[in-house]
């Protein structure tokens, strides 16, 4: 099987182009090839597939073979990769996804290189049953969540897939690997979550660390991004337009007051292509 590595932010996948190849029990496979040690590693696998509706579709696998709705880093990547294969050769398209339509823009410089890719990545959704987070209110803001013996302070957000904002003091000393699980199996999200630990550091400017369903602490989440952007200004603790600091490198993420909708701009790189037997 052809497969493409790519990342963004550090945040990588395995890219299959489903139009192409057979994949059988995709969750199985994306289990497989995401172990670092075993497997050619990875946060999780993405098809690229045939849309009747868009001009792709994108399926996510986490790590662990669970289904994500959507993923910002990995529809910039998947962009990339029908732009650069000849694919596709627009440089504005739409992809299917769980969560919905997304619309794309690629810019490129004057080798024909993607520089940068921005994302619509539609509407934040607040509403407590749509995340989905178990409440007594409508919304989730600020809302007090006990783990190991700590109380924690969560705002929750959807962008097509369930995340839960926590702001923090500072992101440094998070021990991640034991609050990041006890979030994301907590009782009151019946879908799990992604979660992440946001610091302000001025009013336009996130440090973010990322708790990622199904796949640990990553070195960056798209959605992620957006869904602590949306938070801020929900909070009041950062304006509409903000750049978003991840472990792997920088998101500028911008909530539209004129359409609603939030806007993501980043990177995207390939890293190698390969074969693997399956
Ligand atoms: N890293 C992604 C999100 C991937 C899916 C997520 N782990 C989930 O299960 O919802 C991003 O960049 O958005």
């Amino acid at each position: 099987m052809y497969f493409t590595k790519m990342h963004g932010l550090g945040n990588d996948y395995i890219y299959v182009n489903g139009i192409t190849e057979h994949i059988r029990e995709p969750e199985r496979l994306a289990v497989r090839l995401s172990d670092r040690h075993f497997g050619v590693g990875a946060d999780g696998l993405i098809l690229i597939l045939p849309s009747r509706r868009a001009d792709f579709r994108m399926e996510i696998y986490n790590a662990d073979g669970s289904r994500a709705e959507m993923c910002g880093n990995g529809i910039r990547c998947l962009a990339k990769y029908v732009y650069d294969r000849g694919l596709m050769k627009k440089k504005e398209l739409i992809i299917e996804t769980d969560a919905g339509m997304r619309r794309l823009r690629l810019e490129t410089d004057e080798e024909d290189k993607i520089s940068q890719v921005t994302v619509d990545m539609g509407y934040p959704i607040f509403q407590a049953d749509k995340i989905p987070i178990i409440s007594e209110h409508t919304r989730v803001v600020q809302e007090p969540i006990s783990i190991r013996h700590m109380e924690y302070r969560m705002t929750g957000v959807s962008m097509g897939n369930p995340h839960a904002v926590v702001w923090v003091n500072s992101v440094k000393r998070l021990d991640l690997a034991q609050i990041g699980p006890e979030f994301e199996y907590h009782g009151r999200f019946p879908r799990r979550v992604n979660v992440e630990f946001a610091q302000v550091v001025d009013r336009e400017h996130i440090i973010v660390r990322v708790w990622e369903r199904g796949a640990g602490e990553t070195l960056a989440c798209g959605t992620g991004a957006c869904a602590v952007a949306a938070a801020g200004v929900l909070n009041d603790l950062t304006e509409r337009h903000v750049t978003v600091k991840l472990k792997g490198g920088e998101l500028s993420v911008l909530w539209d007051e004129a359409d609603g909708k939030i806007y993501m701009t980043g990177p995207a790189v390939t890293v190698y292509d390969g074969i693997v037997t399956v």
